[in-house]
């Protein structure tokens, strides 16, 4: 295990957190922003500032968690961890926080084919499962008769299943009742009555200090209420949208560093040959991913007005202070813009991904829930509203 202790991860000033951030809604890492999102990575964000310690995720796997922990490259792990007796030799657990057990999930219209082990455990019936965890484990012992595809990837392997490339995988409840929403076709197939039960806890050093001061915070989350709440909200959490929230909230907050840019050079805020080129090169981008010339051209529309609109809010208030120059102003050219054209990229590979729920009119209101929370509302609501208005109110 890890060499660190409470006082070693105290003293330090710093919690390391091992996970594997493949497995929603406990853990997760967005692509293209390295964000790590989910049940778990609260938890581990609730647990360094119970410690008065900055975080620093890790990223681990499945099949490497314990040889990573034997290597001490982080302090504790989470992400959906079930204790098991392998896993008890290395490390402690906390208590649990979540009760989990391995159901199945599978096409909708496969759903009573799948109901038993027995009737799973055939040699006709193709199972899937990602490799190294508790899932590939229960697949070999409980259905060594089925055929069985160990596929590596566990974002999209739901995907496999979903495209009938497989029949089915077993996996923890908590997992089937999310990707069942992310994917309309898959079904979970009884995942209030789990084939057995899995409890999930952190992986812990063999301290009993530091799992003392864990238990007694998860204990304190669980009963007042809390715990409850932080897993309603991953379950229904929205995302697929984050990416495009995301994008959407890191351009508008750039408008603030151009606008100090643009002030120490008393430059006029209104660039029209370079947003011509902005909507330019989003529309090309854009087309390459099937995206409509009047959609790009409306939602990058919004996204330069809406930066227009901070930086002119900016601009009055400076004038108003008899703002001086910047000390610390970036450079336009050399410094924002390229990260405005990577921003470019990103969104337009976001929209693309979500055109069918933007489009849904059944899905209005999920859509608005998942945008609608931007950092940059903060610069200005007028402006964050202005970036929304055409993903938001789309007919
Ligand atoms: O690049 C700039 O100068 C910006 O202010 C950013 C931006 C944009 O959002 O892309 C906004 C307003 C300008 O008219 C041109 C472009």
């Amino acid at each position: 295990g890890p060499a660190r202790q409470l006082a070693g991860i105290t003293a330090s000033g710093e919690l390391r957190v091992g996970t594997p951030a493949d497995y929603k809604p406990y853990t997760y890492r967005l692509g293209h922003s390295g964000d790590y999102l989910g049940l778990d990575i609260d938890l581990a964000a609730g647990l360094a500032k119970r410690l008065g310690v900055r975080l620093t995720m890790v990223p681990t796997s499945w099949p490497t968690l314990l040889a990573d922990w034997n290597a001490d490259k982080f302090d504790i792990a989470v992400g959906g961890i079930s204790i098991t007796p392998e896993r008890q030799q290395h490390a402690l657990f906390s208590i649990a926080y979540q009760r989990d057990g391995k159901t199945p999930i599978t096409r909708c219209d496969n759903v009573q084919r799948f109901q038993t082990l027995a009737q799973i455990n055939q040699p006709d019936v193709r199972l899937i499962v990602n490799p190294g965890g508790t899932n590939e484990r229960f697949a070999r012992s409980h259905a060594p008769r089925a055929q069985l595809t160990v596929y590596p990837d566990n974002v999209t392997i739901f995907g496999q299943i979903a495209a009938g490339k497989a029949d089915l995988m077993m996996t923890d409840a908590m997992e089937t009742r999310l990707q069942q929403r992310l994917h309309p076709e898959l079904c979970a197939v009884h995942p209030d009555q789990p084939f057995d039960t899995a409890d999930k806890a952190m992986l812990l050093p063999r301290d009993p200090a530091l799992k003392a001061l864990v238990d007694q915070w998860l204990q304190e989350r669980i009963t007042s209420g809390a715990l409850q709440q932080d897993v309603k909200h991953w379950l229904a959490f929205p995302w697929a949208l984050e990416p495009l929230r995301q994008a959407i909230d890191q351009r508008l907050l750039l408008a603030e560093p151009v606008a100090r840019a643009k002030w120490n050079r008393q430059a006029p805020i209104e660039d029209l040959p370079r947003e011509a080129l902005v909507i330019a090169a989003a529309v090309k981008q854009g087309s390459a991913l099937g995206l409509p010339t009047q959609r790009v051209e409306a939602v990058f529309r919004a996204q330069i007005e809406a930066s227009k609109t901070v930086q002119r809010e900016l601009y009055q208030r400076w004038t108003a202070q008899h703002a001086g120059r910047f000390d610390d102003a970036p450079d336009l050219a050399t410094d924002i813009r390229p990260e405005l054209d990577r921003i470019t990229t990103e969104l337009l590979a976001a929209l693309a991904a979500n055109q069918a729920i933007l489009l849904d009119a059944n899905r209005r209101d999920e859509v608005a829930q998942g945008l609608r929370t931007l950092d940059a509302t903060a610069l200005s609501a007028a402006a964050a509203q202005q970036a929304l208005a055409p993903l938001i109110n789309f007919q």
